[in-house]
């Protein structure tokens, strides 16, 4: 049958990740019909396939995650996955915190493809050795070293200003501002309590701090430019989910070596993180034969293998063999497991896996507008008071 999949992954790593899905779909004798919509971390996409449905013609796959899922499973319009699911026992393959946002009523209507995790810092460590610094650890000692990368020469944040990439940056702020427990309570549970408290107007004062070390080209930048100004030494440092990894194995660079991946500064003892998945729609044609072939392959070890080497994620497969997998992705698998255990595993609310779409729009767009003006961190407390009411 033909399955046709909407998705946003268009950036040089992305690309050739979802390429590996389109050649083992036809390998099973489907015809791969792509419907990519350009524009990093979804917002465009998201648009498209709501007028998709809404019109009666849903694709047969699209690129959905975290509450979202929930929220089109009320809708009615997706098919469960119980016929391969159950064969293929996906209970004891995944890992609890995943299968549970893959399900509506006990049933999945969604397969996961990997585990992004978003609280990265990617450094230039070329950079940081003629401005004569170390990566800053704290948030407390970042503004210093910028400073001092500027004064040698270079830019110190790699940027893209655009709201998704302003709200990942923050993201990754209020949980070293904050600690887990802190942006669970803030970002996950959006208690008002902990929204509007002394350590939410300090993550904003440290945003702002940042956003000061960002240049003055970067409104509207696409992420995976900023990470080549990485790549080619123009700037330091860019805070990015592991995506931008691909971006580094696409242009060759070698970890350790070209480039660092580090936890963005106070999360060292966290991670956020961020699971793509496909939902799949109840189609007229009912070739579900063609839907569980795309859900199966989704979830085949050959094809975590491959994807997740691309893409910059880690398989979502409990167990999978990561010996091939470059030392970055090993971190992440172990770190995964770590935080998992310690209570530093969180859902990344910039990449739409904590919060429900509205109040996670209207979060986002408080967010960008702070960067993007000089309101005050009061102000912005008061604003996300009220975006976080939002359902
Ligand atoms: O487009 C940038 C990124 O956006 C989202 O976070 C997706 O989950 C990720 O797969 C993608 O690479």
């Amino acid at each position: 049958g033909t399955v046709e999949v909407l998705h946003w992954w268009t950036s040089g790593g992305e690309a050739k990740s979802a390429a590996e899905l389109k050649k083992m779909i036809e390998a099973k004798g489907h015809t791969w019909k792509d419907f990519a919509v350009a524009g990093g971390g979804g917002d465009n996409a998201m648009t498209v396939l709501k007028t998709r449905v809404v019109s009666g013609n849903p694709p047969v796959a699209a690129q959905v995650k975290g509450p979202a899922i929930q929220e089109w499973a009320a809708e009615g319009v997706l098919a469960n996955l119980d016929n391969v699911s159950k064969v293929e026992k996906w209970d004891s393959l995944l890992p609890p915190v995943v299968a549970n946002v893959m399900k509506h009523k006990g049933h999945y209507v969604a397969v996961p493809v990997n585990v992004h995790r978003v609280n990265w810092m990617w450094a230039n460590p070329e950079v940081f050795k003629k401005a004569g610094v170390q990566p800053p650890k704290s948030w407390d000692e970042f503004d210093a070293v910028a400073t001092k990368i500027e004064k040698a020469g270079f830019i110190a944040v790699a940027h893209g200003g655009q709201p998704w990439q302003d709200n990942t940056v923050f993201e990754s702020v209020a949980l070293g501002v904050g600690g887990p427990a802190y942006y669970n309570k803030a970002f996950v549970k959006l208690d008002p309590a902990a929204i509007n408290s002394p350590t939410t107007i300090k993550a904003f004062d440290t945003l702002r701090m940042v956003r000061k070390h960002m240049d003055k080209d970067m409104p509207g930048r696409d992420w995976n430019l900023a990470t080549s100004m990485v790549i080619n030494g123009k700037a330091a440092m860019q805070f990015m989910g592991d995506w931008a990894k691909g971006e580094f194995a696409a242009a060759g660079k070698v970890p350790g070596k070209d480039y660092l991946c580090l936890a963005a500064p106070g999360t060292a003892n966290a991670f956020t993180f961020n699971i793509d998945s496909f939902i799949v729609f109840a189609q007229k044609n009912k070739d579900m034969k063609a839907t569980g072939d795309f859900a199966s392959t989704v979830l085949s070890t050959p094809f975590q293998e491959v994807f997740n080497q691309n893409k910059g994620s880690i398989p979502v497969r409990l167990g999978h063999d990561m010996s091939k997998f470059d030392d970055c992705a090993k971190k992440s698998a172990s770190d995964f497991v770590a935080s998992n255990k310690s209570g530093g595993l969180v859902p990344s609310f910039a990449h739409q896996m904590a919060q429900p779409s509205a109040a996670q729009g209207a979060i986002q767009d408080v967010v960008s507008s702070f960067m993007n003006s000089n309101m005050s961190s009061k102000e912005a407390v008061a604003k996300l008071l009220e975006a976080a009411k939002k359902r």
